[in-house]
């Protein structure tokens, strides 16, 4: 068994996949490394042979996390490293290793899955759209505030903006006009969201006509579903880029 980790800025997200088929044995997300440890620990008949992380922390907390599954599970955690190029991938970046590895390996990932130009749209933390020409040249990207970060300005900067998460949940089962603080905001920033997918969408189509794939990635991905209704929705893309990046036999 393979245990696969993303640590993006807010969550980890983890699975356990078996080595011969890639089958699912579990998965989960967690926010601090000891969560990660009691969630994996807790699946019946473990047997890790190995680990593949992809980090956008720093290297400190990476290699700390390294060591918490050292300790824990007797294994040697293989991290993604910044590379130019790989898979038929050309980086974008002037500097190619200040891209963000999720994002390149969700680019990796879209690239394979797609077999020729490819829109990546990755809604977490940060709203990220990446594309990826067919020939396989990285044109580079967006980085915005993604929901979390959208919803947690307006509250810290206003003294008037206050509701629980229960609240904004219900908010967002229609996106008509607000009546109360929590529908406006929550509602808003899902707008901004979509406005951001279609204009990401917009961009695919004046460079490639109809001929690219839409991929919608990331936490927040079912919120901006309407306004991609082409998109593939595949919550595991950045693991796809992580296999091809880390593979481990
Ligand atoms: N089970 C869940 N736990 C936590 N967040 C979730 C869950 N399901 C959906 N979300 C949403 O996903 C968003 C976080 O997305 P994601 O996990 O992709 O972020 P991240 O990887 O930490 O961020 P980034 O990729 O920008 O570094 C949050 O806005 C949250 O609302
Ligand atoms: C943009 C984030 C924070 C999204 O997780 C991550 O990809 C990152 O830290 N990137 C480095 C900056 C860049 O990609 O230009
Ligand atoms: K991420």
């Amino acid at each position: 068994m393979i245990l696969e980790l993303d640590c993006g800025n807010s969550f980890i997200k983890w699975r356990v996949i078996h080595a011969a088929d890639a089958t699912i044995v579990g998965g989960g997300i967690v926010d601090s490394d000891q969560a990660l440890l009691a969630a994996v620990a807790a699946l019946p008949s473990l047997r890790l042979k190995g680990c593949r992380i992809v980090s956008v922390r720093s290297e400190e907390e990476t290699d700390a996390l390294r060591a918490v599954l050292y300790t824990g599970f007797a294994i040697q955690a293989q991290v993604a490293l910044p590379v130019r190029e790989m898979a038929g991938v050309r980086n974008g970046y002037e500097d190619f290793e200040r891209l963000g590895m999720d994002r390149w390996l969700a680019a990796l990932g879209a690239f394979h899955l797609a077999k020729g130009a490819c829109l990546v749209i990755d809604l977490g933390t940060a709203a990220k759209a990446d594309f990826v020409a067919a020939d396989g040249e990285h044109l580079g990207g967006y980085i915005c505030p993604g929901m979390p970060l959208m919803r947690s300005q307006l509250r810290t900067h206003t003294r008037r903006i206050r509701y629980d998460d229960a609240s904004a949940e219900r908010a967002v089962s229609t996106l008509a006009p607000g009546r109360s603080t929590v529908e406006a905001v929550e509602r808003g920033c899902v707008l901004m969201l979509q406005g951001f997918a279609r204009t990401q969408i917009e961009q695919a189509r004046a460079l490639w006509g109809d001929a690219f794939t839409v991929f919608l990635t990331g936490g927040d991905a079912p919120l901006v579903r309407e306004a991609a209704p082409q998109a593939r929705i595949v919550p595991d893309l950045v693991f796809v880029g992580l296999a091809m990046a880390c593979p481990l036999d």
